[in-house]
């Protein structure tokens, strides 16, 4: 039978996609959309400007709108997806988590919290574990699960693949796409014939959630890897698909050939959103670009090439899907991972 879920942040433009990935996804069944208090009480269709390249599915669009409650939301549903401006979800998400919901949450907030799993199903499955930690100090019946950055998870399975070589140096420097910053995020005005090398509190997100991501989980705590990580991050007028370029130092030698068996090789899981292969590596020079890569794996795929030696180390460049892989789909594959662990 399928897990009943809800979606906090439904009318938003991560809630969109999630919607799209719910509603066919055989594990889950929504039974739940909340928003803010101006879409509460409204059918979904009146309540959300829907954007996404598929129409509202009927029932979907048929539902009424709650707030943003754990009273509000049915006592039936078990797993959340929230998808909330990150000043919000630390407001509400813990009242979910306590009221017993396990939570699937792809905004900001918590994330480095030394008892909130960051997690990438493929690079880091075990750090789920830290819920039991997370439990015992909150006390929860619920639980909350973070996805990282949309920026962050472009080029950190790509360095996973490579730890073998022994990480001791990254520098990623990023070409992000408009629909990362939402529908009301840059203006036409500011983004066409333009770039802008400013993105507010992100250079500072790729460094801390990637060593943490890359970070040993011993049972009790979570060690962060201890590879520096200098990051520039650049938006650009595309308007899906984070483009990145990444140098790594490692303590062993790496050619270009060794690190495209690396990451070619890199196991992908047997769940369902999860592409096999995780990492497509192109030979092509001018690969991976936006407009054609970004749908590899169903948008859940990592694109990378241009792998080089420099005086700097390896340099490559990577490529992912921002809201699928980056921010919906991430959340999916999370609840995939919970129900596959046994938390649902
Ligand atoms: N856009 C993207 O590509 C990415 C976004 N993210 C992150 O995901 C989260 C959502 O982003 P995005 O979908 O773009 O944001 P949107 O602004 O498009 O959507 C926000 C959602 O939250 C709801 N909301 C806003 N304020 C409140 C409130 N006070 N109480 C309850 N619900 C509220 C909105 O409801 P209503 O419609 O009623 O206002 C809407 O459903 C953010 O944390 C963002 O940083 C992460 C990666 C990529
Ligand atoms: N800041 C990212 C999107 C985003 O909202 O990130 P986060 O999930 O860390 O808030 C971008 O502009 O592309």
């Amino acid at each position: 039978m399928a897990v009943r879920v809800g979606v906090l942040g439904a009318t938003g433009a991560v809630g969109q996609r999630l919607i799209q990935l719910l509603e066919p996804h055989p594990e889950f069944e929504i039974a739940a959309l909340t928003a803010s208090e101006s879409s509460a009480g409204h059918t979904y269709q009146e309540a959300a400007k829907w954007r996404v390249d598929s129409p509202i599915p009927d029932e979907i669009g048929e539902m009424t709108v709650t707030a943003t409650d754990p009273d509000d939301v049915p006592d039936d549903v078990d797993l959340i997806f929230s998808s909330l401006p990150s000043s919000v979800g630390a407001e509400v998400e813990p009242g979910f988590c306590e009221a017993g919901y396990i939570v699937s949450s792809n905004s900001s907030n918590s994330r480095m919290a030394a008892d909130v799993p960051l997690v990438i199903p493929e690079v880091n499955a075990d750090h789920l574990d830290l819920l039991e930690v997370q439990r015992d100090e909150r006390g929860w019946d619920g639980a909350l699960v973070k996805n990282p950055n949309c920026s962050t998870i472009t080029f950190v399975p790509t360095l996973a693949a490579l730890t073998e070589f022994g990480l001791e140096k990254v520098h990623v420097s990023t070409l992000q796409a408009v629909s990362g910053a939402g529908y009301d995020g840059v203006t036409s005005m500011e983004i066409i014939d333009n770039a802008i090398p400013y993105i507010g509190s992100e250079e500072d997100k790729l460094e801390t959630e990637s060593r943490k991501l890359l970070g040993e989980f011993d049972g009790a705590e979570l060690n962060q890897n201890s590879m520096a990580v200098s990051a520039s991050c650049n938006r650009i007028p595309t308007i899906d698909g984070h483009l990145e370029n990444v140098w790594v130092e490692t303590e062993d030698d790496l050619t270009p050939e060794a690190a495209a068996e690396a990451m070619e090789s890199y196991p992908s899981l047997d769940l369902r959103s999860s592409p096999d292969p995780l990492i497509h590596v192109f030979d092509e020079p001018d690969r991976p670009q936006p407009r054609m890569d970004r749908t590899l794996g169903n948008g859940m795929a990592i694109a990378a090439g241009g792998l080089q030696e420099t005086p700097f180390g390896l340099q490559y460049n990577c490529l992912a899907h921002n809201t699928i892989r980056g921010a919906a789909g991430a959340s999916v594959l999370n609840g995939e991972l919970l129900l596959e662990n046994g938390y649902l």
